[in-house]
Formats: structure tokens, sequence, C-alpha cells
């Protein structure tokens, strides 16, 4: 019964080709590739919230600094209703009713300031008739002159209690009519037609005339660095004062560079690691947010071709650019961009990159902890599996022959007769007992006897064809099982086995050979029809014992059947 569960079970397993080796490795395999996928979603997950994290940064950066900007748009718009009201409703005064009569003195004068009252109000600086008429962008109406002086007095009363503020670096209005008010008094105690020359060919003045700037609202420019060479870069923000469908002139409120690295260093103020950057559209470089000019990141053409191009499909994003990740978003009250760059190190070295660096750590513990185990597992299971097929091998064989041992010749004989018997085959037997074995042992010793013992084994195993099946069922003595085999055939089969191992001299020991024979008996099923295995091999063994009787070295395949 228990070699039944034996056979089923080994059966079982040669058919599916199971080795616990091969289910060692797939249940480490399975646990290494769940807990590499748990740690990359970890990874991934961790990664999301970095970048949310570093777009938040960024969105209060540029909040902040749009909030800033904002309030200068917002003074702009303020001047400029100033001016509306003014032009709406002039002051009907006595004294600018004498200002206006002394500009009508002074206009032909190359260039003139009015001053109304200097403790109120800036200085009114102008050029004259003359210079406006050489220029068709300027234009002098007298119809409207009057008005617009008046209210550019009022105006200068507004820039001089709003102005200048702290960082804000001038506000100038630059009227179409040959003359400006400017909050800066460098520029009105110089050459003041070489200043309003330069100033209504700003950028900033000739962007907004209605060609330019058909929407009549508020523009940022940018001041090339040749033109501002004495007083530094600036960016400018300036809207046109139009108003009864006639275009005055245009208010303008000038920051340095220096003013918007201020802004945007009081913007970002310690959020977060890495560089801002606030841009142009034109992607000038207006500032930065970190100090030391040396370390300024500097995109070169094709980086900035890259970001551009993210930003024409979104006002925000993250991108890799080398080895930086780049956040970007666009200002509200600016024609411009910010940038936040950090690099990865930056990144290894805050919260998310040491909690990153011990994740992939302990992943890499894990891991060769997994392989370690593996590899002892594996060697483990490896020496049961070659013990267990030693043992099993030892419980089916002799060990001296390497022939089936009796109990596994048995369960194979009996198992060969019932498939015969289904099949309807013969099926026949052949005990074998070497003649004179003892003689042998006593003359050569034990040793030699072994020795002759696994030669004539050795001639069996090679006679007999690969289905039959043979083994050592005691001292000197064989049984062969031969299926789909008859009487006659086993009689000559047999009768081979008798002469090879006959004719064959034995080294027995050094320079001595001997010769053994073997008395051999058989019998088969379709004698009687019974399939018995042991009352087959008792019928040969008693065959045997007739071929000893009548002298051995020989097969007795027909008597005597009792
Ligand atoms: N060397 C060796 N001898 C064995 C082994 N098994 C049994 N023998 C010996 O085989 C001999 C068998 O002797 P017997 O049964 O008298 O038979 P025999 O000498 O072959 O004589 P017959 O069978 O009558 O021809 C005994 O001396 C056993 O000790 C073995 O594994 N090795």
């Amino acid at each position: 019964m228990q070699h039944d569960n034996v056979v089923r079970k080994e059966s079982f397993l040669a058919r599916h080709r199971i080795q616990p080796g091969r289910i060692v490795n797939i249940c480490f395999i399975s646990v290494l590739i769940f807990s590499t996928l748990l740690t990359w979603r970890e990874v991934v997950v961790l990664e999301d919230a970095y970048a949310a994290s570093q777009r938040n940064h960024l969105e209060n950066v540029v909040n902040s600094l749009d909030r800033q900007l904002e309030f200068s748009v917002e003074k702009l718009l303020f001047f400029r209703n100033g001016m509306y009201d003014a032009l709406e409703a002039p002051l009907a005064s006595t004294v600018l009713r004498d200002t206006v009569s002394r500009f009508n003195s002074l206009r032909d004068k190359p260039f003139w300031q009015l001053t109304f009252d200097e403790r109120r109000t800036l200085p009114v600086n102008g050029v004259s008739d003359a210079f406006v008429e050489q220029s068709t962008a300027l234009q002098r109406d007298d119809t409207q002159i009057v008005n617009e002086l008046s209210a550019a007095f009022e105006v200068g009363y507004l820039l001089r209690i709003s102005s200048p503020e702290r960082l804000v670096k001038k506000v100038t209005y630059v009227s179409r009519a040959g003359f400006y008010v400017s909050t800066d008094p460098t520029d009105w105690r110089d050459d003041i037609t070489a200043r309003y020359y330069q100033l209504v060919t700003r950028p900033w003045y000739v962007g907004q005339t209605e060609r330019d700037n058909p929407s009549r609202s508020v523009r940022w420019f940018t001041q090339p660095a040749q033109a501002e060479a004495e007083n530094g870069q600036t960016v400018t923000v300036s809207v046109p004062v139009d108003f009864k469908r006639y275009w005055y002139g245009v208010l303008a409120i000038d920051f340095s560079f220096s003013t918007l690295k201020h802004l945007l260093q009081d913007a970002v103020n310690g959020r977060g690691e890495g560089e801002y950057q606030l841009y142009d559209n034109r992607f000038n470089l207006l500032a930065t947010s970190v100090s030391d000019a040396s370390n300024v990141y500097r995109f070169d053409a094709r980086e900035m071709a890259q970001i551009a191009h993210a930003r024409e499909e979104n006002t925000h994003g993250v991108m890799r650019v080398g080895s930086r990740y780049v956040n970007w978003q666009n200002l509200d009250h600016f024609e411009g961009v910010l940038l936040r760059m950090h690099t990865l190190s930056e990144g290894a070295r805050g919260d998310f990159g040491s909690i990153s660096i011990a994740l992939a750590l302990l992943w890499l513990l894990f891991t060769s902890m997994l392989i370690g185990s593996w590899l002892v597992i594996r060697r483990t299971v490896g020496n049961m599996s070659t013990m267990q097929q030693s043992l099993q091998w030892q419980a089916w064989h002799d060990p001296l022959t390497r022939m089936n041992n009796r109990g596994a010749l048995f369960e194979r004989a009996q198992a060969l007769a019932l498939k015969c018997q289904q099949l309807k085959q013969p099926y026949s037997v052949m005990q074998l007992d070497l003649d004179y074995f003892k003689n042998v042992n006593d003359k050569f010793g034990h040793q030699a006897g072994d020795k002759v013992l696994t030669h004539a084994a050795g001639l069996i195993t090679s006679t007999i064809r690969e289905g039959d099946v043979a083994g050592r069922v005691g001292g000197e003595e064989f049984c062969i099982v031969l299926p789909d085999t008859s009487l006659e055939e086993a009689a000559q089969i047999a009768e081979r086995i008798r002469a090879r191992i006959y004719r064959r001299e034995i080294l027995v020991k050094k320079s001595r050979t001997t010769r053994i024979s073997v008395s051999i008996g058989v019998s088969s099923a379709q004698e009687s029809g019974n399939y018995d295995f042991e009352q087959l091999q008792s019928i040969a063994d008693a065959r045997l014992y007739q071929a000893k009787q009548r002298g051995r070295n020989q097969v007795v395949s027909q008597e005597p059947i009792k």
C-alpha cells in the first residue's frame, strides 16, 4: 500500500515535472517582483507628491510676485484715471491760465520748462513746435494742449505724492504734443530735447500706437541693455492715454532689474530650495533669486526652445532639462514667466530626497537579504532533493550490481504481468543462479566474488531488451521478467545469456582469471494462461533446480510442471 503511494507520487511529480528547486525559484521571483512593484509604486507616489510640492512653491512665489506687479499696474491705471478726470473737468485757475500763456510764449524755444508750484507738482518739460512738426508720430493740437497741460500738472501732483516708491524707479507721462512729466529729477535738469527724443523712441512708447496696441491695454516692455547703459536695464509697464478718441500720450512706470530682483527675492523668501528666474515673453532674463551672478544657471538656445515650446501648450508645467527639473508658470499681471529650477542633488537633499533614498536602501537591503536566503534555501533544497533521490535509488536498487532489488523487481514484474494480461500478450519469467559460486569466494576471496557478481549482472543487463526488467533476488540469484515474449523466445534469450556469461574470462585478481557458468529456469504465462508472477517465478525456480540437477550451465524451459 505504501509502495503504491510512493509510485503514484513519483509518477505525479514526473508527469508534471515539478521540482522543489523550481518552486523555490518561482516563490522568490514572485516576492522580488511584488516587493519591487510596491517600492516602485511608492516612488511614483512620492515623485508625484514632490512635483506637487514644487508646483506649490512656484505657485506661491508667482502669486506673491504677481500681487506686487499688479499693484504697480493698478497705480498706473489710477494715474490714467486722474488724467481722464483732469481732461474732462480742467481746473479753472488763473495761475494755470498764466502758465498756459507762458507756454505760448515758450513753445518756439528749442526746449522749455513750465513750473506751476514746485512744492505741489512736477515741472512740465517740453520741446519746440518745430521739433514736433518734424515727426508725423507727434502732434501739437492747439485745441487739446491747454487741457492737456493742465491735466499734466494735475497728474504731476498725483505722481509727486505717490512716487517715487521705494522700489519703482520712475513714473513718466510722455505727451504726443512735445512735452513730458517725470518723477526723476535727472530727466528735467539736463538736455530736455534729447530726453524727450529718447522717451518717444522707447519701445514702451512706440508700442502704444493705435496700430501696435489696438486694445489700448497695459503692456510690458524690456529695454535693451545698450539703450539704458547709463541707468541700467529696465522693464517698463506702459498704458496709452486716450480720451474722447484722441491719443494724448503714454503713462509709464520703470522698474530696474535690481528692483525686479528685489521683488522676486521678497516673493521667494525662503520657499524651498532651487533657483527662481523671471523672464519676459521674449525670454530675456529679467531677474533671478540667486544673489551671486556666477551661480545663475543659463539655459542654452536648445533648452530655451524646449521651454518655449512647452509654454505654448500650457500656462504652467514641469519638465526635465538636463539634470534639472524646471517648473514654469505664467504671471497674470506681467507678460512673462517665472521658472523654478532645482537639480536632482537639491531634490535629494530635501525631505522627499531622503525618503526616496531611504526607500531605495530598504529595497536594496530587502532584495539582498532575499537573494541571500534564496541561495541558502536553494542549496538546502538541492541537497535534500539529491539525498531524496539517493535514498529512493537505494530503496529500489541493489548497491553492488546496481540492478533492481527484490522488492522493486516484484513491484515492476507484477505491474508488467497485469499489463500483458490486459493486452493479451505473452509474458515470461527467467530465474538464474551462478554455478558453484561458493567456490569463487572460497578460492579468490569475497571481493573477487563481488566482482564476478557485478560482471554477471552487467552481462545480463546488456543482453536483455529495453522493456525487460532484471533484478537480483538473492545472493547469486537473478530474475528477469520479459513482457511480450513467448516461452521459446525467452528460452533463446536465456541461452544467449548463459553462453555469454560462460564465454567470458573474468579477471578476479592480478593476472588471475576465472570463468563462471549459470543455470537458468524459464517459465511463461502462455503455458497455463496464469499471469501470476509469483507462480511463474516458482515454476522457473523449479526448472532452475532441474538445470542444476542435470549438471548446471544449461537452460531448462519445459519441465517439470507439477
Ligand atoms: N562475494 C559474495 N558472495 C556472496 C554474496 N551473496 C551470497 N554469496 C555467497 O554465494 C554463495 C552461494 O553458495 P551456494 O548457495 O552454496 O551455491 P553455489 O556455490 O553457487 O552452488 P550451486 O548454486 O549449487 O551451483 C555463498 O557462499 C554466499 O556466501 C555476495 O553478495 N558476495
